[in-house]
């Protein structure tokens, strides 16, 4: 039975009718590829004047780029290639199974596969993707050791996120406790994204441009290479790492730092050849938290995760976008 979603069967109308259109999404320029500003987080524990470089070259990635790579993040390689492999495993079912609404016993739409609401070519999407709400985890089916292996990589994507959220934190007046008081281990949530080959890398994108719904993702990507962010107007892409593991701020912490730290636009171009798997850890605090700038004047109204969420939802029926945090400039 096939595993890949019928991509080319919901985009087929789309595809023709913009056969002969000339504003094609820029997928495939020669595009300079960069390495991250590159964080080696041994370096908190060499001595008090290192560690405060290392806080501060965080904080300058933060505000300059909206992303970095860390190294010595304390996640064994081990718990992560055990974690693609068994994400392997499961994108391998027929897709009829990954599509039932009750798969792994997590709940609807967990499951997820190119982009429902596109409506031009702009906004197709070559990928699949299981979006785990932590909370769910305990009541989702082993499935080999898929379930297992999750929890586990969770506790330690976890405790990393804090403590980057915390060192962040240090270059800004934001109380030392600010996540342990708002977030949760099960306020967070984790989507495996797979990029199946795609045979028009020129027409569609992996995944399209977007800014992450949380305080910061973790991404632990292969060696494929296509994530792109925006950088001075230009995509650039993201030089893949064997070691590292990628950063990058979402909203909230724009929001929270008062438009300090950024919020970059990022999206990943489609391979024609290449199978390409990722797996995105969202730091998120409980639904009733509200985000308000840490500065005075505001950039933004305060806001509940909750109303962000509708507020996202809204938007994505009315325009087939987030919008995002503009919607909550003052
Ligand atoms: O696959 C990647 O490298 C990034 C994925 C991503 O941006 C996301 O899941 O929000
Ligand atoms: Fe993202």
């Amino acid at each position: 039975m096939a595993i890949e979603p019928p991509f080319f069967e919901k985009y087929k109308a789309i595809l023709q009718s913009s056969a002969n259109e000339k504003e094609k999404p820029s997928t495939v320029e020669g595009f300079e590829e960069l390495e991250l500003p590159l964080i080696d987080l041994s370096h908190l524990n060499l001595g008090p004047l290192e560690r405060q470089e290392c806080i501060e070259k965080m904080g300058q990635a933060a505000i300059e780029w909206g992303f970095f790579q860390i190294v010595n993040h304390a996640v064994p390689d081990e718990l992560l290639n055990r974690l693609k492999q068994e994400q392997i495993k499961v994108f391998q079912q027929p897709f009829d199974k990954k599509s039932e609404n009750n798969f792994l016993n997590l709940s609807v739409q967990s499951y997820r596969w190119g982009n429902p609401l596109a409506t031009s070519l702009g906004n197709l999407s070559w990928s699949e993707a299981l979006h785990i709400s932590l909370k769910d985890i305990s009541k989702m089916d082993e499935y080999n050791k898929l379930r297992s292996t999750i929890e586990e990589y969770a506790e330690k994507a976890n405790f990393l996120a804090q403590r980057l959220a915390e060192y962040l934190a240090q270059n800004l007046e934001i109380k030392a406790n600010y996540f342990q008081e708002n977030c949760s281990p099960s306020s967070s949530s984790l989507r495996m994204n797979r990029y199946p080959p795609c045979p028009y890398p020129s027409m569609m994108f992996g995944i399209i441009p977007h800014t992450d719904t949380d305080f910061l993702t973790i991404v632990s990507q292969d060696q494929v290479g296509g994530l792109q962010l925006k950088r001075n107007g230009r995509w650039v892409s993201v030089k893949p790492n064997p070691k590292a593991l990628v950063v990058n701020i979402g909203d909230f912490y724009q929001a929270l730092s008062n438009g300090v730290y950024k919020s970059i636009t990022h999206r990943v171009i489609a391979n024609q050849e290449t199978e390409r798997y990722s797996a995105a850890y969202f730091y998120c605090p409980t639904y009733e938290t509200v985000i308000e700038s840490c500065s005075k004047p505001s950039l933004y109204k305060k806001f509940s995760f909750k109303e962000y969420r509708e507020q996202i939802q809204k938007d994505v029926k009315a325009t087939g976008d987030k919008v995002g945090l503009s919607q909550f400039l003052l």
